[in-house]
């Protein structure tokens, strides 16, 4: 049995629906479906649950990005983004359509929860969209809510985390014959109080994932708009290539430092349980795409680089901090009081950095500061902005760390300053931060220099 996630980008339209249709009928193996909510498309520029969001912010959303969205344009856009759905698909809307506007205009609930339920909407509505259009053209299809057989997070309302019970519903309510298959939407799950929360961003991929562990599937098929990884970000390097096969613990690392393909929590029940995991091209579906597994003969000692962008540097000074026992447990709990991740911290004797989302410091920077200064007494803090995090990464370079010194050579012979440099305890990846202005060269630079053919460094 095949668990099947499709993202926003092979569900934005109906051209693409119609291929999905396709490719679920195409292989009787292909039982569970997972969608997402409609992505950016032609008409519109961005993803609907990021209206959604717009909408539940009052505006807030596009206006903190600097794009020009308001709070009505975002509700015409969603509904005229489903009534076209389904006018396009040629299916009746009552009994789908017949309660999103009240959705999205009586909602009583308000902060976290009203965040959540709005952003939920999104695949709710194009899960019934799609399951009655698999229907008409034949598909034996249920539709299966996350409300409705269990799947359980934290109440954590726009971070929900999955919970053990969601494993035992799952193994009880998606009992499938031979030629039966379920769609479920992605993203979201109701609370053990029954109320609606979504996991991260990008959280289908979580959904799909969760659902290949607990039924046991053969292969977890994760169809997006690229014919698999590329080595680098497709977007900076255009004529880049498809890395064939990746182990879990690669697609981790890239996926957690920029390459926004997949989830990088997705794979780590599908590790455990040892089930493949193929990113696949809904607009190329006979490419095979990129296979994710447990192991993989280290031909390539290094399979991709990574590129992390908007990061800050916290560069704390105080005399002897080194010799302060507990100085950097102090330091990463008023961090984490603050509800910000943390990523490397290089360290010396007088000096600790630490490395933040930019983001993340919004609306906290000052309050942060005046915590430090007054628990840790540091003699100075200064704070780097707009910093990218490149990070190369292999399973081989466990083997050749001198990889890095070719890295580095690139860099210097094309006069790419760097601020910061670090290799992780797995020996697996090295991260490099620079400026973000130079942040694109940086990365062709390396690219050209550590994966095109004539340099490859296999
Ligand atoms: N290394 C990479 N390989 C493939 N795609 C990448 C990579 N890095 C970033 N991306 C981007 O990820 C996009 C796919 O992710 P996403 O937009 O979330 O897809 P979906 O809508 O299918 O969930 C690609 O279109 C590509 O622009
Ligand atoms: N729609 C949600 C969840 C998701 O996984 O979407 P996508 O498949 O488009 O990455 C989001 O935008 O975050």
């Amino acid at each position: 049995m095949k668990v099947c996630k499709f993202g926003g980008s092979s569900v934005k339209n109906s051209t693409q629906i119609k291929k999905i249709v396709e490719i679920v009928k195409r292989d009787d193996k292909r039982q569970v479906i997972v969608v997402s909510a409609p992505g950016r498309d032609e008409t519109y520029d961005e993803k609907i649950t990021d209206h959604l969001l717009n909408l539940a912010t009052q505006g807030q959303h596009f206006l903190e990005h600097k794009i020009d969205v308001t709070e009505q344009n975002s509700f015409e856009a969603i509904l005229s983004k489903y009534n076209k759905l389904c006018d396009d698909l040629q299916i009746p809307k009552d009994g789908i359509l017949d309660n999103l506007e009240n959705d999205l205009q009586n909602c009583k609930l308000q902060d976290d929860k009203k965040i959540a339920f709005f952003l939920s909407r999104g695949e709710h509505y194009n899960a019934k969209i799609i399951a009655r259009y698999m229907k008409k053209v034949g598909i034996n299809i249920k539709l299966m809510l996350p409300e409705e057989f269990g799947f359980i997070l934290s109440d954590c309302y726009t971070d929900g985390k999955v919970q053990e019970q969601t494993y035992t519903n799952i193994k009880k309510h998606l009992v499938l014959k031979d030629n039966e298959k379920v769609i479920i939407p992605g993203f979201y799950g109701i609370t053990k109080g029954k109320e609606i929360a979504v996991m991260s961003r990008g959280g289908s991929d979580l959904t799909g994932g969760e659902l290949a562990y607990a039924l046991d599937a053969d292969i977890y098929e994760n169809w997006t708009d690229t014919d698999g990884v590329y080595e680098v970000d497709p977007r900076v390097i255009p004529n880049a290539n498809v890395i064939p096969r990746l182990t879990f613990k690669e697609l981790r690392l890239l996926s957690s430092k920029g390459f926004n393909v997949f989830h990088f929590n997705a794979m780590l029940n599908c590790k455990k349980s040892k089930i493949p995991i193929r990113v696949r091209n809904t607009n190329n579906p006979t490419n095979k795409g990129t296979v994710i597994l447990s192991e993989r003969v280290p031909m390539e000692k290094l399979v991709g680089i990574a590129k992390l962008d908007n990061m800050a540097s916290i560069h704390i000074q105080k005399a002897m901090l080194g010799e302060e026992v507990g100085f950097t447990a102090e330091l990463l709990k008023i961090f984490g009081e603050f509800g910000i991740n943390t990523y490397h911290y290089p360290t010396d004797k007088d000096d600790l950095a630490i490395l933040v989302e930019q983001e993340d410091l919004k609306g906290n920077i000052n309050n942060l500061r005046r915590a430090i200064d007054k628990r840790l007494k540091p003699d100075n803090i200064f704070i780097t902005y707009s910093l990218s995090v490149i990070t190369l990464v292999g399973i081989g370079l466990k083997e050749d760390s001198f990889t890095i010194v070719d890295a580095l050579t690139a860099l210097k012979e094309n006069n790419i300053a760097f601020e910061m440099f670090d290799m992780s305890p797995s020996k697996i990846s090295f991260h490099i931060g620079v400026a973000q202005n130079i942040s694109d060269i940086a990365l062709e630079t390396l690219y050209e220099k550590l994966l095109t053919k004539d340099n490859c460094i296999c």
